[in-house]
């Protein structure tokens, strides 16, 4: 028999109170309501034997999730600012916020999970996470719901890796294919993995043909599990050459970290390697399972379905790209004098540092002589890689180049988002 459920998913902060209690004679088929206080769109879920049946929900406005806390969430805040989008916030506590210039926007402030997890079950439309997390909680590659709309944001950079011990039986294990290879894992004792990611684990395992390999999870300083079993080995061998001191020393590691569990190796993320160099870890060729960094990233349904998230999601792209097209650029102006303004562009492009985005733009400075209006100097405009700016003030120089500003900028727009034409195109629009 379906059991069919309707209930009201919560919104960020609420409280939940039960408006009807399910007697016990119809516990096994009724509707379980609860009310939620902090909002006044609930979304109506129905479960049916345990699957959820996502329909679009009925409200006006449209949703974003960005990062609550963490080290996603100011970078968020600042990428946002940066496009003269800034969330305005009345309360750093409350969890519902708006971004004045995108009209009939709510922004949600959750746990990066949690973003994925709302996009999938349909409260949210739009959410900004790290690819990592969109993988792992929506599993992309199952549910086509989700899209990335901006895939690489720049900043968030990170990769989530397989990582072994250092010393002991992993000495010289320096690649994925060696780990699988050691005789140690049998179905007996097999490789025992500790991960937070524990869709994203499993499958890289299973994709690289690991066979004997058992997960744990576990939220957090994993990089110490791995130290039990070693350090174990090493115990015994200090012992061996009465190495007293060190064997005091992992004694007193082994007791710290006993009520960790035991694993072989990790799962994790990994940015400057600072985290694994202190646990005595170390990453291993091919053990790389993803590259990571911050996304933008859109449920499918709402794209289509739901009224304004297109137009919202086509002016944050807008903006994203044309400010990260632009972050890597200076403007440059500078005077040069010349008999013409072809002449002038023609000594600019022979520099190859000075082509800018689409050519130099040049245009003519005008002064009054003898009572003449006259044009002796053409001031050109120029954008320059910030890595090459040094270089292009030198090449400014060598062909005459004068009262040279540089200035930042803040957008570079195309006639055309290219991610845009891709984006209606997935969509079949
Ligand atoms: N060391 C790191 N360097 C750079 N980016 C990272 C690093 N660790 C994580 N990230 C990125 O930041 C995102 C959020 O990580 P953060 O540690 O803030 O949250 P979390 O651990 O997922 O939060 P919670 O423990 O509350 O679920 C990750 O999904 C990843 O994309
Ligand atoms: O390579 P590194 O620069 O050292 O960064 C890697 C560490 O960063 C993340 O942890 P985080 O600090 O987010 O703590 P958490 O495990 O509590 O999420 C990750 O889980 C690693 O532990
Ligand atoms: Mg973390």
């Amino acid at each position: 028999m379906s059991v069919v459920r309707t209930i009201f998913l919560q919104c960020p902060p609420a409280s939940i109170s039960p408006l009807s209690t399910p007697s016990s004679s119809s516990s096994n088929c009724v509707p379980v309501k609860f009310s939620v206080s902090c909002c006044s769109v609930a979304s109506p879920v129905t479960v049916v034997n345990g699957n959820v049946d996502r329909k679009p929900y009925e409200r006006n406005e449209v949703r974003l999730g960005l990062p609550s806390k963490g080290r996603m969430a100011t970078d968020t805040l600042d990428l946002l600012k940066d496009c003269q989008l800034s969330v305005k916030q009345v309360n750093p506590r409350q969890y519902v916020a708006e971004i004045p210039q995108l009209s009939n926007l709510e922004v949600w402030f959750q746990r990066p999970k949690d973003i994925v997890r709302k996009l999938v079950s349909g409260d949210l439309d739009l959410g900004i996470v790290g690819l990592d997390t969109v993988n792992e909680y929506g599993q992309l590659h199952g549910d086509e719901d989700l899209i990335l709309v901006h895939e690489a944001l720049d900043y968030g950079y990170c990769r989530l890796s397989l990582a072994i011990p250092k010393y002991g039986i992993f000495e010289n294990v320096n690649s994925l294919k060696e780990l699988s290879q050691m005789p140690q894992w049998t179905p007996e004792r097999p490789l025992r993995v500790v991960t937070g990611f524990t869709y994203l684990g499993p499958k890289f395992m299973k994709e690289n043909g690991l066979s004997h390999v058992t997960f744990s999870t576990a939220d957090g300083a994993l990089e110490a599990a791995p130290a039990v079993a070693v350090r174990y080995f090493e115990f015994v061998v200090g012992c061996y050459w009465l190495h007293l001191e060190r064997c005091l020393e992992i004694l007193l590691i082994e007791i710290r970290y006993l009520s960790m569990g035991i694993a072989d190796a990790i799962v994790d993320l990994v940015s400057s390697g600072t985290t694994l160099r202190e646990n005595n870890l170390k990453e291993i060729e091919g053990g790389v399972i993803l590259e990571s960094q911050a996304v933008l990233v859109a449920s499918r349904r709402s794209l289509i379905q739901r009224k304004g998230v297109l137009d919202i999601t086509h002016e944050m792209l807008e903006r994203f790209e044309a400010h990260l097209r632009a972050v890597g650029q200076f403007t440059v102006v500078a005077n040069m004098r010349g008999s013409s303004a072809e002449e002038v562009a023609e000594r600019v492009l022979s520099q190859p540092s000075l082509s800018g985005l689409q050519g130099p733009t040049v245009s003519p400075v005008f002064c009054k002589r003898d009572g003449k209006v006259a044009a002796d100097y053409y001031a050109i405009v120029i954008c320059v890689p910030k890595k090459a700016l040094y270089k292009s003030v030198q090449q400014l120089r060598v062909i005459g180049g004068s009262g040279v500003l540089v200035s930042p900028l803040t957008y570079i727009f195309d006639e055309e988002t290219p991610r845009w034409r891709q984006l209606l195109s997935n969509l079949g629009l």
